[in-house]
């Protein structure tokens, strides 16, 4: 039996990923690969990397910002996104020191509100899972 750092299964892909709250609004990037699509920033662990030391570098990565908190808020299981696999989302309640830009692989960032706007794609599991449970 496969058993990996991070207690994933074969063939399931778990991803760590940031709710980042302010104003009564959820914090959502989409990345250059699919730039019309909106979902929480994060990644994937690298091999024996914990979720938090994984959120903690895919923030400064794609947005260049620290998380003075994070704590664990759900786990979703969903359909990755991009590669169409099983996914784990580990998401934790993170809040941010300064203001996040976007770098590296990120396209856009926005945030949301409760009311979705119609022209805002977002991901299955952070429109039906994260934002009921976050705003
Ligand atoms: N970060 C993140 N990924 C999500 C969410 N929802 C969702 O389906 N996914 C999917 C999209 C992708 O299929 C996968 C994450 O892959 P990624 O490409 O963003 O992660 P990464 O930065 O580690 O990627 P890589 O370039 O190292 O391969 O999870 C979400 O809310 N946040």
């Amino acid at each position: 039996m496969h058993t990996g750092a991070v207690g994933e299964t074969a063939a399931e892909l778990v991803v760590a990923a940031a709710a980042v709250v302010e104003r009564g609004r959820l914090l959502v990037v989409s990345k250059h690969a699919a730039p019309d699509l909106f979902y929480l920033p994060g990644g994937k662990p690298e091999p024996g990397e914990s979720l938090r030391a994984a959120l903690e570098r895919e923030l400064r990565e794609e947005l260049g910002v620290a998380p003075s908190s994070a704590t664990p808020l759900t786990e979703v299981r969903a359909t990755a996104a991009l590669e169409g696999v099983p996914m784990r989302l580990v998401v934790f309640r993170a809040d941010l020191v300064g203001r996040p830009v976007p770098a590296a692989e990120i396209a856009a960032l926005r945030w949301t509100g409760a009311a979705v706007s119609p022209e805002l794609n977002l991901a299955p599991a952070v429109r039906n899972h994260v934002l009921p449970l976050v705003l």
